[in-house]
């Protein structure tokens, strides 16, 4: 593809040096650059994209996107945010693919991961070809790819779209997270279904306020717009239980499909119990009444399966047929999974990692405790500080003991995280920074009826210690303690 092609991708810009090179690849890393190359220079958190201009012209770069003007031998693309720009091109590198089939995008702060799988897994037990896009991986059917991010960066994005186009998916489901929004990493996404969970404290140290971190979900609503050149209608779904569903009904000019429990709306869940089997409740939606028997437990999972049956209706799906899907799906990975192995005391690993997602699996998991909850938690480093208080008064509040730990301290000190920890606690607890000790520990004290959770780490396989990352399962750990306290 000419330069020149390619600039119809960026609304305003100024070019620096004259040429139309034909431009064989995108890059934003230096160090990917070949001949024929585009380098974008992004400005980063940890060093400068521009610093590396030199270095990728001297390895074949032909162009430059840059944020401001270079002394460099070949034609520079002067743009006020290269991140956008980056998303722009990439979109239209890859022609549009996010065009060619049905896009669902999820955004809040808890349950994004879980809704995703959800509408994926209903959707592929209808035939259907699908992908999807998160925290735990990228799949095109049963094929898996490894992501860095929940949500990728654009070059990586827009080249697994195409390869879901190349593919023949019908229908894409992915998690959107506030960071991707911020930094323009979905732009050119033409989303066809956008879906709000939820929203409560995460990710200030990024974000600043909730106020700002409440807009920048908001942009997923504003990006789906209400065109129909695809010829499908564009649905925001939203939490009619969540206060920030107001904004974004302001800021979106989709139709828009409400779902709750408390208050009313479209798709309505009511009279929920819960059993040792699961979850069952009366939908109500504008067409049908049903009973709905769920495997999956607590409150946040009937919010979760209310998404997804909204989202798979807005697609298309018949209420029948995403009903009897749902009600055989069993599990998310790391998402409140059992750890069994024959014990008397049930092991539960969960990704609850936030203050309102620990305690909701808190109140869920003291429903089904005969007798104590033990609940290991850490707060994970470089991430919220002000949330660790949080976790910890919580997880020492609702659990019989709490059991503070580590998760991913990455730069920081582990004692300095458990510290912030412990200046919320107001309840029995433990100290032990050492992960795998604290699971040995709260799986040693168990006894029969009462109820172990391991939160924060889910379906992860690391730890990350300073630079380095370890292989560490809260999975594997936990069975290896089960049968040490056995023998
Ligand atoms: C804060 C943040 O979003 N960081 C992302 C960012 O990294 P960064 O700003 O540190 O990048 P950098 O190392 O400074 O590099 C800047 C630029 O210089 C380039 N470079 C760098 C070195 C070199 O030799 N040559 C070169 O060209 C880099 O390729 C890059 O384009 O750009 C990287 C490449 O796109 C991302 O992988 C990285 O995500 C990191 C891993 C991360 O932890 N992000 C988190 C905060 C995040 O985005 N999380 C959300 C989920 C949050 C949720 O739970 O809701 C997510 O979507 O994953
Ligand atoms: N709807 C919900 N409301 C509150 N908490 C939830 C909800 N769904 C799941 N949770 C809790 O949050 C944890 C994380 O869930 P999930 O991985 O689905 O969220 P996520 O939004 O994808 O998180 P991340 O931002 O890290 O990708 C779960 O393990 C569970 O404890
Ligand atoms: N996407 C989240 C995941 C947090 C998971 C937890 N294990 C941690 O490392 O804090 C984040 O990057 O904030
Ligand atoms: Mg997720």
């Amino acid at each position: 593809m000419k330069l020149n092609d390619l600039l119809r991708a960026l609304f305003t810009y100024t070019q620096d040096g004259k040429g139309n090179p034909d431009i064989l690849s995108i890059e934003s890393d230096s160090r990917a650059v070949k001949d024929g190359s585009l380098f974008v220079c992004i400005p980063g958190y940890t060093v400068d994209g521009h610093d590396f201009a030199e270095q990728a012209v001297q390895k074949g770069a032909v162009a430059l996107v840059s944020e401001r003007e270079l002394n460099v031998t070949v034609p520079v693309i002067v743009v006020h945010d290269a991140h956008r720009a980056l998303a722009e091109l990439a979109n239209l590198y890859y022609q549009n693919p996010t065009k060619s089939f049905s896009l669902i995008g999820v955004t809040g702060t808890n349950g994004k991961t879980t809704v995703s799988h959800l509408i994926e897994r209903i959707h592929r037990n209808e035939s259907q070809k699908t992908g999807l896009i998160g925290t735990i991986n990228m799949k095109i059917g049963d094929e898996e790819f490894e992501t860095k991010n929940t949500t990728p960066e654009p070059l990586l994005l827009q080249k697994q779209f195409a390869r879901m186009r190349e593919q023949h998916v019908d229908t894409a489901v992915m998690e959107v997270s506030s960071h991707a929004l911020t930094l323009g990493r979905v732009r050119g996404c033409d989303y066809d279904i956008a879906v709000f969970t939820n929203l409560t404290q995460d990710h200030l140290d990024y974000h600043g306020t909730m106020e700002e971190y409440r807009l920048a979900k908001g942009l997923l609503f504003s990006q789906l717009g209400n065109t129909y050149d695809t010829g499908r209608k564009k649905v925001a779904i939203l939490n009619a239980d969540d206060e920030a569903s107001s904004t974004y009904e302001k800021m979106t000019s989709a139709y828009i499909l409400r779902y709750g429990i408390d208050k009313e709306a479209d798709i309505q869940a009511g009279d929920i119990s819960f059993s040792a089997n699961g979850t069952r409740f009366r939908l109500t939606t504008p067409d049908d009444e049903r009973e709905v028997k769920l495997k999956l437990t607590g409150k946040f999972s009937v919010y979760n399966a209310l998404a997804a049956i909204s989202a798979c209706l807005a697609n298309g799906l018949s209420l029948d047929r995403i009903l009897e899907n749902l009600e055989a799906i069993d599990g998310v990975p790391g998402r409140f999974e059992l750890v069994d192995e024959g014990q008397d005391y049930p092991v539960i690993v969960d990704y609850a990692h936030t203050p309102d997602s620990l305690e909701n699996v808190l109140v869920t998991v003291k429903e089904m405790a005969v007798g104590k909850v033990f609940a290991v938690v850490g707060c994970g480093g470089d991430r919220d500080r002000t949330k660790r208080p949080l976790m910890a008064k919580i997880a020492s509040k609702l659990a019989d003991t709490a059991v503070l730990t580590s998760d991913n301290p990455r730069s920081e000190d582990p004692d300095r995280i458990l510290d912030d920890m412990v200046e919320g606690v107001e309840g029995e607890y433990v100290r032990i920074t050492d992960r795998s000790e604290a699971i040995h520990y709260a799986i040693r004290h168990a006894n029969k009826g009462d109820v172990v959770l391991i939160a924060g780490k889910g379906h992860e396989t690391y730890q990350i210690i300073g630079d380095q990352v370890l292989d560490f399962d809260d999975r594997t750990i936990a069975r290896q303690a089960i049968k040490e306290r056995k023998s």
